[in-house]
Protein backbone atom coordinates (compact mmCIF):
# COMPACT_ATOMS: atom_id res chain seq x y z
CA UNK A 1 0.00 0.00 0.00
CA UNK A 2 1.27 3.20 -1.01
CA UNK A 3 0.55 6.85 0.40
CA UNK A 4 0.99 10.22 -1.33
CA UNK A 5 -0.06 13.13 1.24
CA UNK A 6 -0.08 16.45 -0.73
CA UNK A 7 0.73 19.50 -0.22
CA UNK A 8 1.22 19.65 3.53
CA UNK A 9 3.21 21.93 5.65
CA UNK A 10 6.39 20.55 6.80
CA UNK A 11 8.34 23.10 8.36
CA UNK A 12 6.34 25.52 7.30
CA UNK A 13 6.88 24.76 3.97
CA UNK A 14 4.40 23.15 1.34
CA UNK A 15 5.24 20.04 0.08
CA UNK A 16 4.07 16.24 -0.66
CA UNK A 17 5.38 13.22 1.11
CA UNK A 18 5.20 9.73 -0.78
CA UNK A 19 5.36 6.99 1.89
CA UNK A 20 5.66 2.96 0.40
CA UNK A 21 4.72 0.59 2.30
CA UNK A 22 5.51 1.52 5.80
CA UNK A 23 8.35 4.06 4.97
CA UNK A 24 8.64 7.54 3.94
CA UNK A 25 10.25 6.94 0.69
CA UNK A 26 10.38 10.93 -0.64
CA UNK A 27 9.57 14.29 0.20
CA UNK A 28 9.49 17.19 -2.39
CA UNK A 29 7.08 19.27 -4.40
CA UNK A 30 4.54 18.14 -6.73
CA UNK A 31 5.61 14.63 -6.46
CA UNK A 32 5.08 12.69 -9.63
CA UNK A 33 4.26 8.82 -8.33
CA UNK A 34 1.53 6.60 -8.51
CA UNK A 35 -0.34 6.00 -5.00
CA UNK A 36 -2.83 3.59 -3.88
CA UNK A 37 -4.13 6.49 -1.55
CA UNK A 38 -4.14 10.29 -1.78
CA UNK A 39 -4.74 12.33 0.97
CA UNK A 40 -5.35 16.10 0.27
CA UNK A 41 -2.82 17.87 3.86
CA UNK A 42 -4.27 21.26 2.28
CA UNK A 43 -4.42 23.32 5.25
CA UNK A 44 -2.85 20.41 7.41
CA UNK A 45 0.71 20.35 9.00
CA UNK A 46 2.65 17.18 9.12
CA UNK A 47 4.49 16.20 12.70
CA UNK A 48 6.25 12.81 13.79
CA UNK A 49 3.80 10.94 15.33
CA UNK A 50 3.90 11.53 19.80
CA UNK A 51 5.65 8.81 21.50
CA UNK A 52 4.18 8.35 24.81
CA UNK A 53 7.20 6.75 27.05
CA UNK A 54 5.58 5.57 29.89
CA UNK A 55 2.18 4.35 30.22
CA UNK A 56 0.04 1.80 31.88
CA UNK A 57 -2.39 1.81 29.12
CA UNK A 58 -5.25 -1.07 30.44
CA UNK A 59 -5.54 1.93 33.20
CA UNK A 60 -7.89 3.99 31.26
CA UNK A 61 -10.26 1.90 33.56
CA UNK A 62 -9.65 3.67 36.37
CA UNK A 63 -10.20 7.22 35.15
CA UNK A 64 -11.71 9.28 37.82
CA UNK A 65 -11.31 6.52 40.26
CA UNK A 66 -8.93 7.30 43.27
CA UNK A 67 -8.45 10.90 42.67
CA UNK A 68 -6.45 13.51 44.98
CA UNK A 69 -4.69 11.28 46.65
CA UNK A 70 -0.67 10.50 47.25
CA UNK A 71 1.07 7.51 45.32
CA UNK A 72 1.18 5.06 48.01
CA UNK A 73 -2.19 5.38 49.62
CA UNK A 74 -3.12 5.43 45.84
CA UNK A 75 -1.75 2.24 45.00
CA UNK A 76 -2.39 0.18 47.84
CA UNK A 77 -5.98 1.65 48.71
CA UNK A 78 -7.59 2.14 45.02
CA UNK A 79 -5.76 0.49 42.38
CA UNK A 80 -3.81 -2.57 43.85
CA UNK A 81 -6.81 -4.34 45.14
CA UNK A 82 -8.71 -3.23 41.61
CA UNK A 83 -5.68 -4.68 39.91
CA UNK A 84 -6.06 -7.97 41.51
CA UNK A 85 -9.52 -8.17 40.10
CA UNK A 86 -8.90 -7.55 36.55
CA UNK A 87 -9.20 -10.30 33.91
CA UNK A 88 -8.04 -10.47 30.53
CA UNK A 89 -10.85 -8.98 29.09
CA UNK A 90 -10.64 -6.24 31.81
CA UNK A 91 -6.96 -5.38 30.60
CA UNK A 92 -7.99 -5.80 26.84
CA UNK A 93 -10.61 -3.33 26.76
CA UNK A 94 -8.93 -0.82 28.33
CA UNK A 95 -5.74 -0.74 26.47
CA UNK A 96 -8.34 -0.80 23.61
CA UNK A 97 -9.73 2.60 25.07
CA UNK A 98 -6.12 3.43 25.83
CA UNK A 99 -5.04 3.34 21.75
CA UNK A 100 -8.07 4.43 20.61
CA UNK A 101 -7.38 7.66 22.62
CA UNK A 102 -3.47 7.72 21.79
CA UNK A 103 -4.85 7.83 18.08
CA UNK A 104 -7.15 10.25 18.19
CA UNK A 105 -4.55 12.43 20.24
CA UNK A 106 -1.77 12.06 17.55
CA UNK A 107 0.45 9.08 19.66
CA UNK A 108 1.58 6.31 17.37
CA UNK A 109 3.68 4.77 20.00
CA UNK A 110 3.69 4.10 23.69
CA UNK A 111 5.76 2.06 26.10
CA UNK A 112 3.53 0.24 28.47
CA UNK A 113 3.88 -1.41 31.30
CA UNK A 114 0.65 -3.73 32.76
CA UNK A 115 -0.32 -7.41 34.23
CA UNK A 116 -1.49 -9.12 31.33
CA UNK A 117 0.97 -8.56 28.92
CA UNK A 118 -0.96 -10.34 26.04
CA UNK A 119 -4.33 -8.25 26.19
CA UNK A 120 -2.34 -5.06 25.81
CA UNK A 121 -0.38 -6.34 22.98
CA UNK A 122 -3.55 -8.07 21.48
CA UNK A 123 -5.42 -4.53 21.49
CA UNK A 124 -2.35 -2.77 19.94
CA UNK A 125 -2.44 -5.38 17.19
CA UNK A 126 -5.73 -4.81 16.45
CA UNK A 127 -5.59 -1.24 16.75
CA UNK A 128 -2.52 -0.94 14.67
CA UNK A 129 -0.71 1.40 16.62
CA UNK A 130 2.94 0.53 17.80
CA UNK A 131 3.76 -0.77 20.98
CA UNK A 132 6.61 -1.32 23.31
CA UNK A 133 4.66 -3.67 25.96
CA UNK A 134 6.88 -5.14 29.07
CA UNK A 135 6.27 -8.33 30.95
CA UNK A 136 5.72 -7.59 34.55
CA UNK A 137 8.05 -8.50 37.03
CA UNK A 138 7.09 -8.12 40.87
CA UNK A 139 8.16 -10.03 43.71
CA UNK A 140 7.52 -8.54 46.95
CA UNK A 141 10.63 -10.00 48.24
CA UNK A 142 9.39 -13.53 47.80
CA UNK A 143 11.64 -15.89 46.30
CA UNK A 144 8.78 -18.09 44.77
CA UNK A 145 6.91 -14.66 43.21
CA UNK A 146 10.35 -13.99 41.49
CA UNK A 147 10.73 -18.06 40.08
CA UNK A 148 7.31 -17.46 39.08
CA UNK A 149 8.45 -13.74 37.34
CA UNK A 150 11.08 -15.03 35.60
CA UNK A 151 9.32 -17.95 34.08
CA UNK A 152 6.60 -15.87 32.79
CA UNK A 153 9.18 -13.50 31.36
CA UNK A 154 11.01 -16.14 29.11
CA UNK A 155 7.57 -17.40 27.86
CA UNK A 156 6.79 -14.03 26.53
CA UNK A 157 9.64 -13.67 25.29
CA UNK A 158 9.48 -17.14 23.45
CA UNK A 159 6.03 -16.18 22.24
CA UNK A 160 6.87 -12.90 20.81
CA UNK A 161 6.88 -14.22 17.03
CA UNK A 162 3.16 -14.31 17.24
CA UNK A 163 2.80 -10.83 16.69
CA UNK A 164 4.12 -8.42 13.93
CA UNK A 165 6.86 -5.89 13.66
CA UNK A 166 5.09 -2.85 15.29
CA UNK A 167 5.07 -4.90 18.90
CA UNK A 168 8.31 -5.10 20.97
CA UNK A 169 8.80 -6.76 24.03
CA UNK A 170 10.64 -5.40 27.57
CA UNK A 171 10.92 -6.10 30.75
CA UNK A 172 9.21 -4.32 33.43
CA UNK A 173 10.23 -4.71 36.94
CA UNK A 174 7.67 -2.24 38.90
CA UNK A 175 10.22 -0.14 40.88
CA UNK A 176 12.69 -0.92 44.05
CA UNK A 177 9.87 -1.12 46.84
CA UNK A 178 8.61 -3.97 45.11
CA UNK A 179 11.36 -6.36 43.12
CA UNK A 180 14.61 -7.31 45.26
CA UNK A 181 18.00 -6.56 44.16
CA UNK A 182 18.39 -10.34 43.30
CA UNK A 183 15.46 -10.39 40.92
CA UNK A 184 16.37 -6.92 39.33
CA UNK A 185 20.02 -8.59 38.93
CA UNK A 186 18.80 -11.50 37.10
CA UNK A 187 16.38 -9.13 34.78
CA UNK A 188 19.65 -7.06 33.95
CA UNK A 189 21.45 -10.11 32.64
CA UNK A 190 18.15 -11.50 30.94
CA UNK A 191 17.74 -7.83 29.49
CA UNK A 192 21.23 -8.10 28.03
CA UNK A 193 21.56 -11.66 26.81
CA UNK A 194 18.17 -11.12 24.91
CA UNK A 195 18.93 -7.29 24.25
CA UNK A 196 15.51 -5.79 25.57
CA UNK A 197 14.77 -2.78 27.52
CA UNK A 198 14.07 -2.88 30.82
CA UNK A 199 11.26 -0.57 32.45
CA UNK A 200 11.38 0.34 35.71
CA UNK A 201 9.49 3.29 37.68
CA UNK A 202 12.39 4.89 39.91
CA UNK A 203 12.98 8.26 42.23
CA UNK A 204 9.39 8.74 41.90
CA UNK A 205 8.82 10.46 45.78
CA UNK A 206 10.70 11.29 48.56
CA UNK A 207 8.99 8.33 50.24
CA UNK A 208 10.90 6.00 47.82
CA UNK A 209 14.21 7.89 48.52
CA UNK A 210 13.99 7.52 52.44
CA UNK A 211 13.09 4.27 52.22
CA UNK A 212 15.91 3.27 49.78
CA UNK A 213 18.47 4.86 52.42
CA UNK A 214 16.63 2.77 55.40
CA UNK A 215 16.36 -0.29 53.39
CA UNK A 216 19.81 -0.61 51.17
CA UNK A 217 21.44 2.31 53.04
CA UNK A 218 21.44 3.77 49.05
CA UNK A 219 19.28 6.43 47.58
CA UNK A 220 17.90 4.79 44.54
CA UNK A 221 20.21 5.52 41.44
CA UNK A 222 22.99 5.04 44.03
CA UNK A 223 21.47 1.69 44.64
CA UNK A 224 20.96 0.39 41.16
CA UNK A 225 24.81 1.54 40.67
CA UNK A 226 26.02 -1.20 43.28
CA UNK A 227 23.94 -3.59 42.06
CA UNK A 228 25.18 -3.01 38.59
CA UNK A 229 22.28 -2.62 36.31
CA UNK A 230 22.30 0.74 35.12
CA UNK A 231 23.11 0.33 31.32
CA UNK A 232 22.11 1.78 27.78
CA UNK A 233 18.68 -0.49 28.09
CA UNK A 234 17.62 0.50 31.21
CA UNK A 235 14.72 3.24 30.60
CA UNK A 236 13.58 4.69 34.13
CA UNK A 237 10.10 6.39 34.31
CA UNK A 238 10.14 9.53 37.00
CA UNK A 239 13.35 10.14 37.95
CA UNK A 240 12.99 13.11 39.90
CA UNK A 241 14.70 13.10 43.00
CA UNK A 242 18.10 12.61 41.31
CA UNK A 243 21.18 14.35 42.79
CA UNK A 244 23.82 16.10 40.54
CA UNK A 245 26.21 12.58 40.77
CA UNK A 246 23.38 10.65 39.95
CA UNK A 247 22.36 12.35 36.70
CA UNK A 248 26.25 11.89 36.01
CA UNK A 249 26.26 8.27 37.05
CA UNK A 250 22.62 7.86 34.78
CA UNK A 251 24.43 9.87 31.77
CA UNK A 252 27.78 7.54 31.84
CA UNK A 253 25.81 4.29 31.91
CA UNK A 254 23.71 5.45 28.81
CA UNK A 255 20.30 5.14 31.16
CA UNK A 256 17.37 7.03 29.40
CA UNK A 257 14.69 8.85 31.78
CA UNK A 258 11.22 9.82 30.80
CA UNK A 259 9.57 12.70 32.39
CA UNK A 260 6.03 12.41 33.33
CA UNK A 261 4.61 16.13 34.28
CA UNK A 262 0.68 15.26 34.97
CA UNK A 263 1.23 12.31 37.38
CA UNK A 264 3.89 14.06 39.32
CA UNK A 265 1.77 16.60 39.75
CA UNK A 266 -1.70 15.41 40.10
CA UNK A 267 -0.19 12.70 43.01
CA UNK A 268 1.89 15.40 44.47
CA UNK A 269 4.80 13.37 43.72
CA UNK A 270 7.45 16.27 43.03
CA UNK A 271 7.74 19.43 40.27
CA UNK A 272 11.40 19.35 40.22
CA UNK A 273 12.30 17.28 37.42
CA UNK A 274 15.84 18.46 36.08
CA UNK A 275 14.90 18.21 32.40
CA UNK A 276 17.32 20.85 31.49
CA UNK A 277 20.86 19.36 33.92
CA UNK A 278 19.48 15.75 32.28
CA UNK A 279 19.78 16.83 28.82
CA UNK A 280 23.10 19.03 29.52
CA UNK A 281 24.55 15.67 31.00
CA UNK A 282 23.50 13.74 27.58
CA UNK A 283 20.56 11.93 28.76
CA UNK A 284 17.83 10.98 26.44
CA UNK A 285 14.80 12.33 28.33
CA UNK A 286 11.63 11.22 27.01
CA UNK A 287 8.17 12.23 28.07
CA UNK A 288 4.94 10.28 29.08
CA UNK A 289 1.55 10.87 30.31
CA UNK A 290 1.43 7.69 32.35
CA UNK A 291 -1.66 5.88 33.33
CA UNK A 292 -4.90 7.74 33.57
CA UNK A 293 -5.89 7.33 37.16
CA UNK A 294 -2.83 9.81 37.80
CA UNK A 295 -2.68 11.80 34.53
CA UNK A 296 -6.06 11.57 33.85
CA UNK A 297 -5.55 11.64 30.08
CA UNK A 298 -3.05 10.02 27.37
CA UNK A 299 -2.85 13.29 25.81
CA UNK A 300 0.86 14.12 24.75
CA UNK A 301 0.10 17.48 23.49
CA UNK A 302 -0.76 18.46 26.96
CA UNK A 303 2.14 16.43 28.61
CA UNK A 304 4.41 18.57 26.72
CA UNK A 305 2.69 21.67 27.93
CA UNK A 306 2.60 21.12 31.50
CA UNK A 307 6.22 19.86 31.01
CA UNK A 308 7.16 23.18 29.97
CA UNK A 309 5.31 25.30 32.12
CA UNK A 310 5.97 23.43 35.39
CA UNK A 311 9.67 23.86 34.45
CA UNK A 312 9.77 27.20 33.73
CA UNK A 313 7.66 27.55 36.85
CA UNK A 314 10.30 25.93 39.56
CA UNK A 315 13.33 27.29 37.49
CA UNK A 316 11.70 30.60 37.44
CA UNK A 317 13.48 30.55 33.80
CA UNK A 318 10.72 31.58 31.13
CA UNK A 319 13.75 30.19 28.57
CA UNK A 320 13.70 26.53 30.34
CA UNK A 321 12.01 24.22 28.60
CA UNK A 322 11.22 25.62 25.07
CA UNK A 323 8.22 24.29 22.25
CA UNK A 324 11.02 23.08 20.23
CA UNK A 325 12.34 21.12 23.34
CA UNK A 326 9.33 19.83 24.25
CA UNK A 327 7.90 18.41 20.91
CA UNK A 328 11.41 16.79 20.32
CA UNK A 329 11.14 15.04 23.64
CA UNK A 330 7.94 13.52 22.23
CA UNK A 331 9.12 12.43 18.86
CA UNK A 332 12.54 12.30 18.24
CA UNK A 333 13.81 11.05 21.61
CA UNK A 334 10.81 9.28 22.75
CA UNK A 335 11.12 7.20 19.52
CA UNK A 336 15.05 6.49 20.24
CA UNK A 337 14.46 5.23 23.93
CA UNK A 338 12.07 2.47 22.15
CA UNK A 339 14.73 2.00 19.59
CA UNK A 340 12.44 3.18 17.17
CA UNK A 341 13.38 4.29 13.71
CA UNK A 342 10.92 7.07 13.62
CA UNK A 343 10.15 10.49 15.23
CA UNK A 344 10.96 12.58 12.36
CA UNK A 345 9.41 13.52 9.07
CA UNK A 346 12.33 12.25 7.10
CA UNK A 347 13.02 10.03 4.29
CA UNK A 348 13.75 6.53 5.17
CA UNK A 349 12.13 7.14 9.01
CA UNK A 350 8.80 5.22 9.57
CA UNK A 351 5.95 6.58 8.25
CA UNK A 352 4.42 7.17 11.78
CA UNK A 353 2.94 10.67 11.50
CA UNK A 354 0.57 13.10 12.37
CA UNK A 355 -2.00 16.19 9.76
CA UNK A 356 -2.74 18.24 12.12
CA UNK A 357 -5.70 20.99 11.22
CA UNK A 358 -4.49 24.38 11.12
CA UNK A 359 -8.25 25.45 10.66
CA UNK A 360 -9.16 25.73 14.26
CA UNK A 361 -8.38 28.73 16.96
CA UNK A 362 -5.22 27.52 18.22
CA UNK A 363 -3.62 27.75 15.05
CA UNK A 364 -5.14 31.50 14.19
CA UNK A 365 -2.34 33.32 13.86
CA UNK A 366 0.05 30.97 12.89
CA UNK A 367 3.17 33.11 13.15
CA UNK A 368 4.92 30.36 15.12
CA UNK A 369 3.75 26.60 14.51
CA UNK A 370 5.50 24.74 17.38
CA UNK A 371 4.86 27.56 19.52
CA UNK A 372 0.87 27.02 19.14
CA UNK A 373 1.21 23.16 18.89
CA UNK A 374 2.28 22.92 22.59
CA UNK A 375 0.95 25.94 24.17
CA UNK A 376 -2.20 26.67 22.38
CA UNK A 377 -3.68 23.35 20.90
CA UNK A 378 -4.54 19.69 22.53
CA UNK A 379 -4.56 16.62 21.18
CA UNK A 380 -8.02 17.28 19.05
CA UNK A 381 -6.13 19.29 16.80
CA UNK A 382 -4.96 15.80 15.41
CA UNK A 383 -6.90 15.17 12.04
CA UNK A 384 -5.38 12.71 10.87
CA UNK A 385 -3.33 9.58 11.99
CA UNK A 386 -0.65 7.38 10.17
CA UNK A 387 1.40 4.47 11.69
CA UNK A 388 3.12 2.57 9.76
CA UNK A 389 2.43 3.46 6.35
CA UNK A 390 -0.96 2.87 7.38
CA UNK A 391 -3.89 5.54 8.14
CA UNK A 392 -5.98 4.95 11.33
CA UNK A 393 -7.53 7.98 11.64
CA UNK A 394 -8.72 10.25 9.02
CA UNK A 395 -10.68 13.56 9.25
CA UNK A 396 -10.72 13.17 13.12
CA UNK A 397 -12.47 9.55 12.90
CA UNK A 398 -11.16 6.54 13.60
CA UNK A 399 -13.29 3.03 12.59
CA UNK A 400 -15.22 1.28 15.36
CA UNK A 401 -14.69 4.18 18.22
CA UNK A 402 -18.12 4.35 19.61
CA UNK A 403 -18.37 0.89 20.07
CA UNK A 404 -14.78 0.98 22.05
CA UNK A 405 -16.09 3.25 24.33
CA UNK A 406 -19.35 1.88 24.79
CA UNK A 407 -18.10 -1.67 25.20
CA UNK A 408 -14.75 -0.21 28.09
CA UNK A 409 -17.71 1.93 30.07
CA UNK A 410 -19.65 -1.64 30.57
CA UNK A 411 -16.43 -3.18 31.24
CA UNK A 412 -14.95 -0.82 33.46
CA UNK A 413 -18.46 -0.66 35.80
CA UNK A 414 -18.43 -4.33 35.85
CA UNK A 415 -15.15 -4.04 37.21
CA UNK A 416 -16.32 -2.01 39.63
CA UNK A 417 -19.08 -3.88 41.03
CA UNK A 418 -17.41 -6.80 41.30
C1 LIG B 1 3.78 -3.72 37.11
S1 LIG B 1 2.29 -3.27 36.37
C2 LIG B 1 2.38 -1.55 36.60
C3 LIG B 1 1.99 -1.17 37.99
O1 LIG B 1 2.38 0.17 38.20
C4 LIG B 1 1.36 0.81 38.89
N1 LIG B 1 1.53 2.25 38.74
C5 LIG B 1 0.83 3.12 38.01
N2 LIG B 1 1.34 4.36 38.12
C6 LIG B 1 2.39 4.25 38.97
C7 LIG B 1 3.31 5.16 39.49
O2 LIG B 1 3.27 6.45 39.18
N3 LIG B 1 4.27 4.72 40.32
C8 LIG B 1 4.33 3.42 40.67
N4 LIG B 1 3.46 2.51 40.23
C9 LIG B 1 2.51 2.92 39.38
C10 LIG B 1 0.11 0.25 38.26
O3 LIG B 1 -1.02 0.51 38.99
C11 LIG B 1 0.49 -1.21 38.19
O4 LIG B 1 0.23 -1.86 39.40
ZN1 LIG C 1 3.88 4.55 35.93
Amino acid sequence: MNLLIKNVYLDGVETDIYVEGKYIKQIGKDLVVTADRVIDGTKKAVVPGFVNAHTHAAMTLFRGYGDDMPLMPWLEQKIWPNEAKMNREDVYWGAKLACLEMIKSGTTSFFDMYHKFRATADAVEEMGIRAVVSGVCFDHFEPEQAEKCKAHNLKLYSDMDVYGDRIKYAIGPHAIYTVSGELLRWIDQFSAERNVLIHLHLAETEEEVTNSVKQFGLTPVRYLYKLGILSPRLVIAHGIYVDKDEIRMLADHGVKVVHNPASNMKLASGIHFQFKEMKEAGIAVGLGTDGCSSSNNLDMIEAMKLASLLGKAWRKDPEALTAAEMLDAATEQGASILGIKAGRVKERYLADLNLIDLRIPAFTPNFNFVSNLVYAANGSCVDTVICNGKVLMENKKVPGEDEIMEQTARIAYNLMSR
